[in-house]
């Protein structure tokens, strides 16, 4: 049944303080079920996203994954084992296991707002960025205009004032570079982005400031090469334990 509501948008952005991961939960407050999703779930976190779940009353549909993770598992067959009505999602071309597989530009929606699927590989070959629309935004509010998104969920694509290292996982600087400028720098500058991690408390940035300030992202292709190549960064220490684990939705046997 749909509601009046001043904004309809629930939003919760949650953090693992070991491998430094944000976890969204959104839900549409018009529908008195209010549809839920939950971006990049950590397992060692499940038991908390579920008492919010339970507290705030949602309805959750979707557990989604921006992409399979190296530096944690993630908490989406946990979930579902938790929850019979979750179903997980992750992109068609990780080639990880999951109830829905994502193709470019595939929707996926929760009440009236769904997230656009938007190919941005390079940090792994299957990232996507999620854009949050809201298919039937209501007259007179400074969200009216239709198909204007108001926020994008990055994964490890784009990090406020970086970007996810390309040196594993099928990465490549170069097509991360095409990915960022042609499916992320194109939206409204305002948009808000919402990484899948943060290193140094920062919690949120817009379009506008990383085309401007991020000291990868807005140099040239061959300057951002240039950088790319001389990152010398650590493995991260749950790789070899995480990766097998995440193309199976985050655990050891068939969900
Ligand atoms: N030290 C951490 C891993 C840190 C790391 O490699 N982060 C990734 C995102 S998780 S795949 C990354 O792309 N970082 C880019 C950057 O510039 O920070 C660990 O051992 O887990
Ligand atoms: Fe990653």
């Amino acid at each position: 049944m749909a509601m009046k509501v001043r904004d309809p948008l629930l939003f919760r952005q949650l953090f693992d303080r070991e491998s430094y991961t944000y976890t969204y939960l959104l839900a549409d407050l018009r529908f008195e079920d209010k549809p839920a999703v939950l971006i990049d779930p950590v397992d060692t976190q499940v038991q908390r996203d579920l008492k919010l779940i339970n507290e705030l009353g949602v309805h959750l549909l979707y557990g989604m994954n921006t992409h399979v993770h190296a530096d944690h598992v993630t908490g989406t067959g946990l979930l579902k084992r938790e929850l019979s009505t979750v179903q997980s999602v992750i992109s068609k071309a990780s080639g990880a296991k999951a109830d829905i597989h994502l193709e470019p530009y595939e929707k996926i929606y929760f009440g009236n707002f769904y997230l656009e699927a938007r190919p941005t590989p390079g940090h792994t070959a299957g990232c996507l960025t999620y854009v949050l629309y809201d298919s039937k935004p209501s007259n007179g509010t400074a969200t009216a205009t239709p198909q204007e998104p108001r926020m994008a969920f990055t994964g490890d694509a784009l990090l406020i004032r970086g970007c996810g290292r390309t040196d594993f996982q099928q990465g490549n600087a170069e097509v991360l570079y095409e990915s960022v400028h042609k499916h992320i720098f194109t939206l409204p500058d305002d948009t808000l982005l919402y990484p899948a991690h943060d290193y140094h408390g920062r919690s949120v940035t817009t379009v506008e400031e990383e085309k401007k300030w991020n000291p990868r992202l807005s140099k040239s292709k061959e300057e951002f090469l240039s950088i790319m190549k001389e990152l010398k960064m650590d493995y991260p220490k749950l790789i070899d334990f995480a990766l097998p684990r995440n193309m199976r939705c985050g655990v050891p046997d068939e969900q």
